[in-house]
């Protein structure tokens, strides 16, 4: 069984960026990288703005200004001053040209058409000169960043529409298991409701994977075959849940070997996890989580979140690890190295009870995973631990 250091590489190492190009809306651009180098159609800002709610001036060596007129954000007209007039403005409104500087109106007295300075002031304050964040024709945003709501917030300002970035991943969630049955159909007795779908489907759209199909078979060899012939031609990532395991009617083993995929590994020294697979067919990338819902969530916060990372080429390709002080005991049974549920509160870290791989409902409560390292048996209070924040 390889280690939990030796799978993240592998899969970092086979998992390459996808690099096709496709355009986007701005609006649901959100997480995509731009494939190209984006130059500023306009100057930026593209006039001279006020940034304070004052008086343009045009700067005198006296402290009493003779205001003339009044521009307000939105407005076009442009006064023209002559030495020591000023005009009324506001934060956003274009300073004439004619002004060479802008003073805050708490700093000044004003009585009728006149306004008197508290101090002197310098020329040049408060005013966003013409292309001051970025000037028409220079590179605005650089090919391969990722498009955070400030950037696309910056490009909106820019009065851009629509951008060039490469694609995400498409991806397949296919469940096994007769047993599992829709959530609003009534159980029979040995059945239970199937959840991972949803879950899986709810945890790549945290991280904006949108472009998601799902797909449910039976523990039926050819069933499971089929699906996944026709999943891994189309899709980009496929991620299988449950079946993987040694039982009899665990088909999906041996259906990835029917259908040639490449196993880079199966079955990690981890607790939740073990049985987990991962392999590729030409362009696709497979894994098998294992069916138990908290092992397969756990899997995908460790593997396939950087099998994606990957893909859309980011660097940071592991969620973010803290070392944190416990305030809670735990005690590990086996040798496996464990990730266990908990929750941080930015101070100190809570192991939760419910550690069973089958078990979501500590799941739900918890925002942090602790990584307990095989050569640890135990977590005392007041040890630091390794937490694993998790985007909740
Ligand atoms: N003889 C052995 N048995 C098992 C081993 C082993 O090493 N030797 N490993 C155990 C471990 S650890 C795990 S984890 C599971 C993994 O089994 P599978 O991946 O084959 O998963 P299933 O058997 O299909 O299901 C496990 C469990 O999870 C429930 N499940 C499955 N899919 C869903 C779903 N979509 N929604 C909700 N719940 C689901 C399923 O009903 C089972 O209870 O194998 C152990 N056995
Ligand atoms: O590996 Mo299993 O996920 O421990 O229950």
């Amino acid at each position: 069984m390889i280690t939990i250091n030796e799978a993240i590489d592998i899969v970092k190492t086979k998992c390459l960026p996808l690099l096709i190009e496709t355009t986007k809306p701005l609006e649901k651009s959100g997480g995509y990288k731009l494939s190209c180098n984006i130059y500023a159609p306009m100057n930026m800002p593209p006039f001279r703005q006020s940034a304070m709610d004052g008086y343009a001036l045009n700067w005198h060596d006296k402290l009493t200004y003779t205001v003339i007129a009044e521009i307000k954000a939105g407005d076009n007209h442009q006064p023209i001053l002559k030495k020591g007039e000023a005009v009324r403005i506001f934060t956003g409104a274009p300073v004439p040209d004619s002004a060479n500087t802008v003073i805050m109106q708490e700093k000044v007295t004003r009585n009728e058409n006149t306004i008197k300075l508290e101090n002197p002031i310098a020329i040049n304050m408060n005013i966003r000169d013409v292309g001051e964040q970025v000037k028409k024709s220079q590179l605005a945003l650089a090919k391969g960043t990722k498009l955070t709501p400030a950037a696309i917030g910056y490009l909106s300002s820019l009065g851009i529409k629509e951008v060039n970035v490469y694609k995400k991943p498409s991806v397949a969630i296919l469940t096994t298991g007769n047993e599992l049955v829709e959530p609003g159909i009534h159980l029979e007795y040995g059945q239970i409701y199937e959840s991972n779908s949803q879950m899986l489907l709810s945890a790549l759209y945290s991280f904006k994977f949108y472009d998601v199909t799902i797909h449910k078979v039976k523990d039926d060899y050819h069933e499971t075959l089929n699906t996944l012939d026709h999943v891994i031609k189309e899709h980009d990532l496929v991620i299988i849940s449950g079946g993987i395991s040694v039982g009899d009617y665990d088909f999906v083993g041996q259906a990835l070997k029917a259908l040639q995929v490449e196993e880079h590994f199966y079955k990690v020294n981890q607790k939740p996890g073990k049985p987990l697979f991962f392999g590729t067919k030409q362009d696709t990338y497979i894994f098998a989580l294992p069916g138990n819902p908290a092992a397969s969530l756990t899997c995908f916060y460790i593997y396939v979140f950087t099998a994606l990372q990957r893909l859309m080429n980011s660097e940071f390709y592991k969620l973010p690890r803290i070392q944190v002080k416990s305030d809670s005991i735990f005690k590990k049974h086996g040798d496996r190295p464990q990730f266990l549920k908990a929750t941080y509160n930015g101070n100190t870290v809570t192991i939760l009870e419910g550690q069973s791989s089958s078990m979501l409902q500590t799941y739900a409560i918890c925002n942090a995973l602790v990584f307990m390292p095989e050569d640890q048996s135990k977590i005392k209070v007041d040890d630091l631990v390794e937490v694993i924040l998790l985007p909740v």
